[in-house]
This record gives C-alpha cells, structure tokens and sequence, in this order.
C-alpha cells in the first residue's frame, strides 16, 4: 500500500541548521539519561538518522554506536516499513539504557518498528510532526504535518533566476 502524501509547505535544513539542531537534542537529552548510568549506546535509524546520531553521539560521548535501517519511503510516497538490518543484540538486548536517534518523525511508522523492536529504549528526532510526536521521548523542532523537511543530504546548491530576469 502506498500514500501520496499532500505536502503543502517546504522546509529546508542547512548542514549548520541540522548541526545545530542536533547539538540542541543532545543537550536536551543530556538531563534525560538515566538515573544510575550514562546511555550505554546510541542506536541511529539508517539512514537518516545517522549524521544526527553522529553528533548526538560525540556531544554525550557515547562510543558505542549501532543501526537500525528501516526503509519506509521511495522519495515522498510511503510504503510499509520493513526492517533491513538489526544492531547487535548483544549491545542493545531489549533497548535498556539505549538512546535511538532518528533525523525526524512523520507518521510514526517507522518508530512503531523500531520501537516494537526495542522496546525499553529512549527514542530522540531531531524534528517532529504531530502525527508521529507521541512516538518521541525527546525532540527538537515541531513543524506540522503538511511540511515535506528537506535535509542537507538531498539538496545541492543551484543556480536561480534574478528576480528582474532578462
Ligand atoms: O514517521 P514516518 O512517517 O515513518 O517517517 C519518518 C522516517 O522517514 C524517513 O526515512 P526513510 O524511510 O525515507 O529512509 P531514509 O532515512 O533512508 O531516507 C525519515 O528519515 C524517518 O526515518
Ligand atoms: N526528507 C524527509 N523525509 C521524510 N520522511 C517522512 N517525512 C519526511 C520529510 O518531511 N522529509
Ligand atoms: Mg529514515
């Protein structure tokens, strides 16, 4: 089954946008680790999660990094999300003390799997729209549910236009 999502507005995220964003997350999360320990692992959502976890991962000064991919989308169209790969049982055991980053939460599908998954873990996006929010212990940014967030990864600088064209 597939979706084609209404996407009304644009919302567009530098590489310093997102570093700063991802930055503000891990020092929100910072007063949110547990109680008897740090987080033992950061566990990002491939693949969008992953730079977010990267620097997430370096501001907590957590080593031990995993993934988790899930591929729920084919540009904006959405299908069911399937799980291509696992992290390490042996690391993350049922998601005690681990914090999953993702770069953003839509529809919460993907965080329904993964969270099906591990069940325990703390899960972290960067962004949040209203539908998946509640799947989300800690976020950053809330943007609604008819804006389509374009990352760094999937834009490059183009030539545009003057305004007074020719
Ligand atoms: O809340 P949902 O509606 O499930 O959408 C959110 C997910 O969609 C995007 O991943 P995508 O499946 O496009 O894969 P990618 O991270 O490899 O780009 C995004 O990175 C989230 O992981
Ligand atoms: N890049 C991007 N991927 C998504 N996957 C689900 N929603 C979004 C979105 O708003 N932007
Ligand atoms: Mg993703």
């Amino acid at each position: 089954m597939t979706d084609r999502l209404p996407h009304e507005k644009g919302f567009h995220v530098s590489w310093d946008q997102l570093h700063r964003d991802a930055r503000a997350l891990a020092w929100r999360l910072q007063d949110e680790a547990p109680a008897e320990a740090d987080w033992k692992a950061v566990v990002a959502i491939t693949r969008g999660g992953m730079a977010p976890a990267m620097i997430v991962a370096r501001e907590l000064d957590i080593r031990a990094v995993d993934t988790i991919s899930v591929k729920s989308y084919d540009h904006q169209t959405q299908g069911k999300p399937q799980i291509l790969k696992s992290p390490d049982p042996d690391l993350v055991g049922d998601g005690e003390g681990v914090l999953i980053v993702d770069d953003l939460v839509d529809t919460g599908k993907t965080l329904e799997v993964v969270r099906a998954a591990l069940p325990r873990a703390h899960v972290a996006t960067v962004y949040a729209k209203p539908q998946g929010r509640e799947l989300v212990h800690t976020f950053v940014t809330e943007v609604s549910q008819d804006t389509w967030i374009f990352f760094p990864w999937d834009m490059a600088l183009q030539y545009v236009e003057p305004y007074r064209g020719a």
